[in-house]
């Protein structure tokens, strides 16, 4: 005879621990099931070979749990590396680089032909998931010439594109065939050439033009803070009106996130994430915990969507808003 006591061992007590934790993702499983999940991995996030590769997992595992992820790289310090290489200085301009016709080829080789390749060689090691893909293959990111304001003046930035229409078919015949599309930020120019995209403008319009469930941004910081550099506040969550409002005061690589994040909401995507990719799965912690990492933009009705779908609440951690700290975030750097 075996007796037990009433009180559970360190181990049961561990057991139990580790099984509500996993019981915690089944409302998000069946929230995003069957569900488009379009994932930015920016360059920040790929800086070692351990976050590469916990980033595959991550990945992988949302597959297998019945998500369909999409994947659009960056590849920022990778490019700036090798322009350095070549005696190529980089410049940026309001977050986007100024791109010269030399610096594109550069640029197109270290995305599409190294950053695209080594992703999904990571993540077809758990499978033949992974189809790489630049954004000009198959038109599906067409773009014009992008030019920027800054002090009121109109400048030209070189060949930086702006994204004007997305024929996402190809990749919507991928995920039917169960393979995870694996996206580098080129688009097709209409003078038969390629535009060099901010790889969060092309993850947005891959979202909406996807119908997406969310879109997630891996990053190196935790999110958006309140007034950077000077206090880094984390701003959990933010409504489109509130982001709206603080979009004049960034600067830096935030700007074209955050813009990316707003195109996304008001496209219909429901919600759209700022997340630290330097954190090793914090891609599972936002899809599949109560409480979400990072910063969350989002739109009620279009939640509300999601809810009536499936008959699920909207995630209780998300609910205290930090409005206060919305109104003066951003700050130049
Ligand atoms: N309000 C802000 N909150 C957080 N980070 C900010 C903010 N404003 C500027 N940043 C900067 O934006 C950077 C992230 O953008 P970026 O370097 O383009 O990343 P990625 O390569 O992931 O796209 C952060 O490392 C930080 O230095
Ligand atoms: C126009 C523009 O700025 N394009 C970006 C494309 C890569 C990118 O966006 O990479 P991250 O996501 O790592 O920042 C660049 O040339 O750096």
């Amino acid at each position: 005879m075996i007796a037990r006591s009433a009180h559970p061992t360190a181990d049961q007590a561990q057991a139990i621990d580790k099984a509500s934790h996993l019981i915690e993702a089944l409302p998000w499983l069946s929230r995003f099931h069957g569900r488009t999940v379009v994932v930015k991995y920016g360059g920040n996030a790929m800086i070692s070979e351990e976050l590469r590769v916990r980033f595959a997992e991550s990945i992988v595992f949302l597959h297998y749990a019945g998500l369909r992820p999409v994947v659009v790289h960056g590849g920022g310090p990778q490019i700036s590396a090798q322009l350095d290489l070549a005696g190529v200085e980089s410049r940026f301009t309001a977050g986007l680089r100024v791109t010269t016709d030399e610096a594109m080829d550069i640029v197109r080789m270290v995305l599409t032909g190294q950053v695209n390749r080594e992703i999904v060689g990571l993540v077809n090691q758990h499978g033949p998931f992974a189809v790489g893909m630049s954004g000009e293959d198959a038109n599906l990111l067409v773009a014009e010439r992008k030019s920027v304001e800054v002090d009121g003046e109109t400048v030209d930035i070189g060949r930086v594109g702006e994204v004007t229409e997305v024929n996402p078919g190809a990749v919507a015949a991928l995920i039917a065939d169960g393979r995870i599309p694996v996206i580098s930020s080129i688009a097709r120019a209409d003078d038969g050439g390629v535009y060099n995209v901010n790889a969060d403008t092309a993850a947005s319009a891959l979202a909406v033009a996807l119908d997406a469930g969310k879109l997630i941004m891996l990053t190196d910081v935790e999110g958006l803070f309140a007034d950077y550099p000077a206090n880094t506040e984390l701003i959990s969550r933010l409504t489109v009106e509130e982001l709206k409002a603080v979009l004049p005061s960034l600067s830096s690589g935030m700007l074209p996130k955050m813009e990316a994040c707003l195109r996304a909401v008001e496209g219909g995507v429901p919600q759209a994430h700022i997340i630290d990719g330097r954190v090793p799965h914090s891609l599972l912690l936002e899809v599949f915990t109560d409480q979400g990492v990072g910063t969350m933009v989002a739109d009620q009705q279009l939640e509300a969507g999601l809810v009536t779908g499936n008959g699920h609440i909207p995630r209780p951690g998300r609910t205290s808003d930090t409005t206060t700290a919305v109104t003066n975030a951003g700050g130049a750097q």
